[in-house]
Formats: C-alpha cells, structure tokens, sequence
C-alpha cells in the first residue's frame, strides 16, 4: 500500500505526569505514515480523491490543543483511533516524540501502528 507522509510536525498540548506539567503546554514533534492507495489522486489530479496531508495536519494541532493526557501513549492511542476514524485509514504508523523531557536524550516517545497493513506492503 502506498503512504502519505507527515513529518515533524509540532503541537503545543498539555502533557505530563508530573504536578508541574499540568499547567504549561509542551511541544510534541509527530511523524506519520498513512496507508493509502494513490492511484485514484493521481489519476484525477483531484484532493478529494487524496488522503490531504494539510487537513489533517489541521485535525491534529486541533487535537493537541483539545486534549491534556498524561501519557504520550495515551495521546498516540486516541490520536490514532480519532485519524483512522475520521479519515477512513486502514493502516498508520504514527511516532510522537517528546523532546527536552530526558535532558540527556534528544527526544523519548511511542511509536505505534494501527490497522491492517494491504497484503505485501
Ligand atoms: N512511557 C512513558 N514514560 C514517561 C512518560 C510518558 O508519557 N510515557 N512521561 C513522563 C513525564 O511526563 C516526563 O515526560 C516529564 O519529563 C515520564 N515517563
């Protein structure tokens, strides 16, 4: 299966586990691979037959700006249920990166995929 790609973009959300955390917004850095079949877009040169990349971007800085988990995994889940949901994708691997909070590492965070992968892709 063919992938549209999103790639570190930022969000601004509340997110921590710690008493100090509950009151800022942090920046989480996102990377996404989302099944789709390309053909249809690219043989109507059409966006309402593509997978919009900019529309989605939008869903998900509205997302972050909606929601104060705690955990970065409990951000991926829902985030990735919201996108499969709302913009029927069978299949994505979603990365969130949470940079500065381990001083000593470039970034922490989850990587998960969801969905059922088209046989061979
Ligand atoms: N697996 C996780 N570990 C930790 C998380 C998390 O969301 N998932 N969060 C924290 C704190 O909020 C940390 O980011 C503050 O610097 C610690 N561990």
């Amino acid at each position: 299966m063919d992938r549209v790609l999103i790639e570190s973009l930022g969000v601004d959300t509340v997110i921590g586990v710690y008493a100090w955390e509950r009151s800022i917004t942090q920046r989480l850095l996102l990377d996404l691979e989302l099944a789709t079949d390309i053909r249809p877009a690219a043989a109507s040169d059409d966006i309402a037959q593509a997978l919009d990349y900019a529309a989605i971007s939008e869903r998900i800085t509205r997302f972050a700006t909606e929601n104060d988990f705690a955990l970065v995994e409990t951000f991926c889940e829902h985030l990735a249920a919201t996108l499969r949901d709302e913009f029927a994708i069978p299949w994505l691997r979603l990365t969130v990166r949470k940079p500065g909070a381990v001083p000593a590492a470039a970034a922490v965070g989850v990587r998960i995929e969801r969905g059922t992968r088209a046989e061979g892709s």
